[in-house]
C-alpha cells in the first residue's frame, strides 16, 4: 500500500495508506458521522467536489452491492450511476468483507471508478480539526510528492451543471397519471423511486430547463452539490412557475435552498455542515421530533424568509433551518433527506403529503 498524505489548507497533515485508485485529488474536506451507508453516500451526486471523511472507524466490512439497473433504467441499490465524491477517507479499511448482497470489495470498486481511498487516518481527530476550524479544502498526495499536488476550488463552482441530466427523461408515462416535473440538480435515485412508488409520472428535466410551459401537476426540486448561489437559472424558473400557478411544489436539500431563494431568502454556509443519519429536527408548531438523514453544507437563513413563508422544520442541535412552507400555497421543502438511502425513513410521509396535493 502506497503512503498518502492528506494536507489541509491550514497546513495540518494526516498520513495514511492508499486502498483505492492512486491519483492525487483535491476538494472540500467534509465529515459524515453515519455508521453505515458508504455505497449510497459515495454515489450521492451532492458529494461532488468533496473528500468524504467517515468518523465510524470500520469501513468496507460489508463490501459493495452489485450495480443493477431496474425497470425504469434506474440504479436499484445505488444513488446514481457512479461515485461522485472525490475520495473517501477512513480510519480502518476492512480488507475482508461479508454480506449476503456484496459483489465486490470497496477497494475494487474505488479502483474501477478511479476514486482514491485512504485508510489509517485518525478520522475522529481530523473531524475535531474540521469542527474547530470549519470545513477546509484539502488534498491527497502520494508519497509526499511536492510536484504532484492538485489545487482545488469549491466555492462558486457550479457543480449542479456537472451532475444534472442533459435532456428530459420521462418515467412511468401514462395519460391518466399525475405528472411531476423533477428539476434535476443531481437527484438521488431514491427520490425518483419514492415518487414512482406513489404512482406518479416523473418528468426529469435538466437543472436550468424552462419547464414552465410543460403540462404538469406538481413541481419537485432535487438535492444537488455545491453552492446554491450558482443556480440562479433554476431559481428564476421556480419563480416563474410560482407566478404562473399555485401547483404544489416540494423541494429536498438543494431544493429547499432554491425554493427559499425563489421566495426571497438568503443562504449562508454552515461552519462544518450536517452529514449523518441522526440529525434531530422539530416540526415547527408541534413537539414532534424526527430523526433525519442529512448531507448539506449550506443553510437557509430563517430571518430572511419573506412574510408569506415560515420555517417548517428546525434543527434541534443548532437551531438552523431544516425546511420551509408557504403560509397559503401548497409549497414546502425539507433540508434533510426524507428519502433516506441511507438513513432513517421517519419522514418519508412528506412524499405522501406532496402526492396527495397533486
Ligand atoms: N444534498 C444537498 O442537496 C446539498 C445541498 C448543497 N449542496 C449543500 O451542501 O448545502
Amino acid at each position: 500500500m502506497r503512503n498518502v498524505t492528506l494536507i489541509l489548507d491550514d497546513g495540518s497533515r494526516f498520513s495514511g495508506k492508499s486502498f483505492g485508485y492512486e491519483k492525487p485529488v483535491a476538494g472540500e474536506v467534509v465529515f459524515n458521522t453515519a455508521m453505515t451507508g458508504y455505497p449510497e453516500s459515495l454515489t450521492d451526486p451532492s458529494y461532488a467536489g468533496q473528500l468524504m471523511t467517515l468518523t465510524y472507524p470500520l469501513v468496507g466490512n460489508y463490501g459493495v452491492p452489485p450495480f443493477t439497473v431496474g425497470p425504469n433504467g434506474l440504479a436499484v441499490l445505488m444513488e446514481s450511476e457512479r461515485i461522485h465524491a472525490e475520495a473517501i477517507i477512513v480510519s480502518d479499511y476492512s480488507e475482508e468483507y461479508s454480506h449476503w448482497n456484496a459483489k465486490e470489495s470497496l477497494a475494487d470498486w474505488l479502483k474501477r471508478e478511479q476514486v482514491p481511498g485512504i485508510t489509517g487516518i485518525d478520522t475522529r481527530e481530523l473531524t475535531k480539526v474540521l469542527r474547530e476550524h470549519g470545513v477546509m479544502m484539502g488534498k491527497i498526495v502520494f508519497d509526499d510528492d511536492p510536484d504532484n499536488q492538485p489545487e482545488a476550488r469549491y466555492e462558486g463552482i457550479n457543480y449542479v451543471d456537472k451532475v444534472s441530466c442533459k435532456e428530459v427523461i420521462r418515467y412511468n408515462e401514462g395519460a391518466d397519471k399525475k405528472k411531476v416535473v423533477l428539476v434535476d440538480c443531481g437527484v438521488k435515485t431514491n427520490i425518483i423511486r419514492c415518487l414512482l412508488k406513489r404512482g406518479v409520472e416523473v418528468i426529469r428535466v435538466p437543472w436550468n430547463y424552462d419547464f414552465t410551459g410543460m403540462e404538469y401537476d406538481g413541481l419537485f426540486i432535487s438535492n444537488g452539490p455545491g453552492d446554491p448561489d450558482t443556480c440562479d437559472e433554476a431559481v428564476q424558473n421556480i419563480r416563474k412557475a410560482m407566478a404562473l400557478s399555485d401547483k404544489p411544489i416540494f423541494g429536498i436539500c438543494m431544493g429547499n435552498q432554491l425554493l427559499s431563494k425563489a421566495g426571497g431568502a438568503t443562504i449562508y454556509k454552515l461552519k462544518y455542515g450536517h452529514r449523518s443519519h441522526n440529525q434531530p429536527v422539530r416540526m415547527v408548531g408541534t413537539e414532534r421530533c424526527f430523526i433525519t438523514s442529512q448531507n448539506h453544507g449550506y443553510a437557509v437563513d430563517n430571518n430572511t424568509l419573506g412574510n408569506d413563508w415560515e420555517p417548517l422544520f428546525i434543527n434541534m442541535n443548532d437551531g438552523s433551518n431544516e425546511g420551509i412552507r408557504h403560509k397559503f400555497k401548497p409549497w414546502f421543502s425539507a433540508q434533510f433527506h426524507p428519502e433516506a438511502a441511507s438513513g432513517p425513513t421517519d419522514t418519508e410521509f412528506l412524499f405522501d403529503e406532496f402526492v396527495k396535493l397533486l
